[in-house]
């Protein structure tokens, strides 16, 4: 099956932000991926609700918000109001995640955790159940453009036999350093989705990148 591709905004071009997403619109992409950052639970500062209020008002396609911020639980009905179709905490970032969870679903928004790239997958055994989405951390959340970590293959294969042993529905989402080299290795170790911020808005052509990584071929 394809995978649902995520451009992430964080690498667009703001100053010309209608346009990028009606760019996004046009093409195959599955969801928007937009990254919150408060600067305290990553060492940067993305933006906040104005900004994602405005990209809602364009964006004909579900917004995936990924709170890389501390105590999550404090803004979860004002993203939901702002226009997130999936919101996603991180596991680090949450004192009582089974709690954030549910009150993510009583908003009626999809719950989903991320985890950062040093946080054992197991940790998720007790949660997976009830989540719609798990993003596996391929670089240090914080900033676009950074190098893919390449244990995140074996993560994802951990990660999906906990969801097939759980009978949980979750999907795997991969963020950070995805292309076209890495992602069928991706694919093949299980993930769903596939986020792509640099790679595709640094490409000379963004509709056939997130066009080919759409159609990417597992080997
Ligand atoms: O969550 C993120 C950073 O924390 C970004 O979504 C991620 O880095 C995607 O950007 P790129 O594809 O350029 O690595």
């Amino acid at each position: 099956m394809n995978p649902l591709i995520a451009p992430s905004v964080l690498a667009s071009d703001f100053g010309n932000l209608q346009a990028e997403v009606e760019m996004l619109n046009k093409s195959q992409a599955d969801w928007l991926h937009i990254d919150i950052m408060d600067g305290r639970f990553v060492p940067n500062i993305s933006f906040g609700f104005p900004v994602l209020e405005a990209i809602q008002r364009h964006a004909k396609k579900p917004l995936d918000v990924h709170l890389m911020i501390e105590q999550p639980e404090h803004y979860i009905e004002q993203f939901r109001a702002a226009g997130a179709e999936n919101i996603t905490v991180h596991y680090e970032a949450c004192r009582h995640l089974h709690r954030t969870i549910q009150q993510i679903k009583q908003t009626g928004a999809k719950a989903g955790v991320a985890l950062n790239p040093h946080t054992a997958v197991q940790l998720l055994e007790d949660s997976i159940a009830d989540l719609d989405v798990v993003i596996i951390m391929s670089v240090n959340p914080g900033f676009g453009g950074q190098k893919f970590i390449e244990n995140t293959y074996r993560r994802v294969e951990q990660l999906k036999e906990l969801i097939v042993a759980r009978g949980s529905k979750a999907l795997i989402e991969i963020d950070g350093g995805v292309n076209q080299q890495n992602a069928p290795k991706l694919l093949a170790a299980g993930a769903d989705v596939l986020v792509a911020g640099s790679f595709v808005f640094t490409a000379s052509d963004p509709l056939q990148t997130i066009a080919d990584l759409k159609h990417v071929i597992v080997h």
